[in-house]
């Protein structure tokens, strides 16, 4: 293997594609940038291009004295990105100085699936699950993913919620090695050095975090990092974008959490977190390092921030960056697609029914309005009518006209003429919806009263329990199940087994926004599409309602299983390109004519590579 090496660096083996390497290099010789970007920033045009960048117009940049060499064995097997483990040929063992370095047995990579499988189902704790699995993922990159694609339905809830909210609550007791790039206040004017550290120059999905509201688990400073590895892990695994263009970003401002900030083994900046001037400033360097660095077409996915900066940030980026919010627009898509769905089960249109959100912050009014948005495109209703069928209730009560001068800017729109109430199910009494949503972080909040005035309402009571991880939903499948007397249509954003009541079993769905952005994402990066535009997200919506099936009605769900979702990913990421094609909104040209075809063309597979 041919390998690229440098002092202080993560020593990357390239080599599968000579271009490749030739291209990596001369960006690194050029520090990161083309032999064009250096002539602009000289003004000058230069002299004779040399593939080097060694023109008279770079005279004065410095370089890095690059060398090539070959990767010893041992080294080899120590490349996650490369390392298939037992799995190398006799004829690979001879070519790449593995003799001896590994006992005698080639096995398949099915058989080290199997073994590792049966490894982890020996743990009873889900954390030490989520550890091997982390073990994996730096040992062994391609049986890593093989894994998560094979045993999804099993190993979604390891490497997501419930158990990544656990992951990042001990991420200082049990961190090894960064996976992603931590950008703190010490690096403020050096962000973009710190980009060019990381080492993969072809970024194409950013997830950053600043761990401010991590899940339902409140502010867990610099250890959300579990969150932006976690999602770009199902990036690869779920949408088939290549593991090596994701980039996992925490951004530590501080934490206000005292507990972190007590514990000898946290991680991050010790400090209260900084705020307004300070906190801008310092997004405002990340944001433009970012697309100076990676260019105008690197996807940002914002991800658990608290609502105060995540919808400012949106605001503000979402003309100049390729930028999405998970929490607030993802969810919103998925939710959207569940609802969409339903009404095969629940009859009518969305026009038709009432919907009360406990929680109105990002996920509640992101939902809320792209409800409302779906609703104005399919009917002749305007935006503020169709507004007026979504009610929430926030830790103060029902949001009603007579609170509007203290409200959120974000919980304004959603201010209806009402007399104030405090409690939920006063609310649900007096609205009588047809559907009630979570999206308060608080676990145990739909109590029985609550279901029971559902059920008493409405002959098919959708009761969707979005607050993650498992301890923060409204309430369980059993709860919703048992409560209804088996009426209830049930989802929830953590997974629940199965639950049998009165003869029959009910297969509850998992309203995730893991569902939506990685087939999301994969339609923006397949397309060249530079903005986020809302009526894509209401195109992956249609999109994933289209794939639930009478078998997944019969047993209760709206929502397909996720053992589909490469396929469902697919054709999400075709109908979001589609409409990013209508939009004008892309690079890619021309227009591929197949979509999906061109979606499944695009996924990265996990199955080892042979090395000549
Ligand atoms: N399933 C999925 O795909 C997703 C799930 N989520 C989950 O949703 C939850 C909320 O996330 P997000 O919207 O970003 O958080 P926010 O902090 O933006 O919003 C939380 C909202 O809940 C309200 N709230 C808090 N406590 C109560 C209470 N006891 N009674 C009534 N309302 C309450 C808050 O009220 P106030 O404004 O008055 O403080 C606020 O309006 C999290 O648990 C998260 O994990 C989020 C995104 C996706
Ligand atoms: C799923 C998710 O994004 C959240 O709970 O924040
Ligand atoms: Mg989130």
């Amino acid at each position: 293997m041919i390998s690229l090496t440098r002092p202080n660096f993560l020593r990357k083996a390239l080599g599968l594609c000579q271009r490749r390497v030739m291209e990596s290099t001369l960006k690194e010789i050029t520090n990161g940038d083309s032999v064009l970007d250096i002539k602009d920033k000289c003004g000058v045009g230069g002299g004779v291009e040399d593939m080097y960048g060694e023109d008279r117009a770079t005279e004065d940049q410095t370089i890095t004295p690059w060398t090539f060499s070959v990767a010893s064995g041992y080294s080899l097997l120590r490349d996650p990105h490369y390392n298939k483990g037992l799995a190398f040929t006799e004829a690979e063992r001879d070519a790449h100085y593995l003799r001896g370095l590994l006992p005698p047995t080639v096995s398949s990579q099915e058989l080290q699936e199997k073994k590792v499988m049966q490894n982890l189902r020996q743990y009873q704790v889900p954390l030490q699950r989520y550890m091997a699995m982390m073990d994996l993922q730096e040992r062994n990159e391609r049986l890593f993913y093989k894994l998560l694609i094979d045993n999804v339905e099993e190993l979604l809830p390891v490497v997501y919620t419930p158990t990544v909210g656990e992951a990042c609550q001990k991420y200082g007791s049990i961190f090894r090695r960064p996976q992603g790039l931590f950008i703190s206040l010490k690096e403020k004017g050096k962000i973009l050095e710190v980009l060019k550290n990381w080492p993969e120059k072809t970024i194409q999905v950013i997830v950053v975090t600043d761990g401010e509201r991590i899940l339902g688990l409140g502010d867990l400073g610099c250890q959300g990092m579990g969150i932006p590895v976690g999602k770009l892990s199902l990036y690869t695994a779920l949408g088939g974008v290549r593991p090596s263009v994701c980039l996992p970003i925490t951004i530590d401002v501080g934490t206000n959490n005292q507990k972190l900030l007590d514990d000898e083994f946290y991680i991050g900046l010790k400090q209260k977190r900084a705020t307004g001037q300070e906190y801008a400033e310092l997004l405002e360097e990340f944001m433009s390092a970012v697309k100076q660095n990676y260019g105008e077409k690197v996807l940002i996915q914002f991800e658990d921030f608290a609502n105060h900066n995540a919808f400012e940030l949106l605001a503000k980026y979402h003309t100049t960056h390729l930028v999405f919010n998970d929490d607030i627009q993802g969810t919103a898509s998925v939710v959207l697609a569940g609802l969409i769905a339903s009404l095969k089960l629940l009859g009518g249109t969305l026009a038709d029914h009432t919907f009360l959100f406990l929680g109105a912050g990002e996920a509640g009014t992101g939902i809320a309005e792209l409800i409302a948005l779906e609703i104005t495109k399919k009917t002749s209703v305007p935006l503020e009518e169709a507004r007026k069928k979504i009610w929430l209730v926030d830790s103060k009560g029902l949001i009603v006209s007579s609170r509007v001068e203290s409200l959120q800017h974000f919980k304004q729109p959603w201010a209806h003429e009402h007399e104030p109430l405090k409690e939920l199910l006063d609310a649900v009494k007096a609205i009588k919806p047809t559907v009630l949503i979570g999206t308060s972080g608080v676990g145990k909040t739909f109590t029985k009263e609550v279901v029971e005035a559902m059920a008493s309402l409405n002959p098919k009571p959708l009761i969707m329990a979005l607050s993650n991880p498992t301890s923060q939903a409204e309430c369980t499948a059993e709860e919703a199940y048992t409560w209804s007397k088996g009426h209830a249509i049930f989802a929830s954003g953590s997974p629940f087994d199965p639950f049998e009541f009165e003869g029959r079993t009910f297969v509850s769905g998992q309203a995730n926004n893991a569902y939506v952005f990685p087939g999301f994402g994969l339609g923006i990066i397949m397309s060249g599409t530079i903005r986020v535009y809302d009526d894509m997200l209401l195109a992956a919506s249609e999109a994933l309602a289209a794939e639930v099936t009478e078998e997944d009605y019969l047993k209760g769900r709206i929502y397909p299983p996720f053992t589909n979702i490469r396929k469902i990913s697919a054709n999400i990421a075709a109908a979001v390109a589609a409409k990013a094609y209508e939009l004008g909104l892309t690079t890619r040209l021309p227009r591929p004519n197949d979509l999906v075809k061109y979606a499944e063309s695009c996924m990265y597979t996990p199955v080892y590579r042979t090395y000549h």
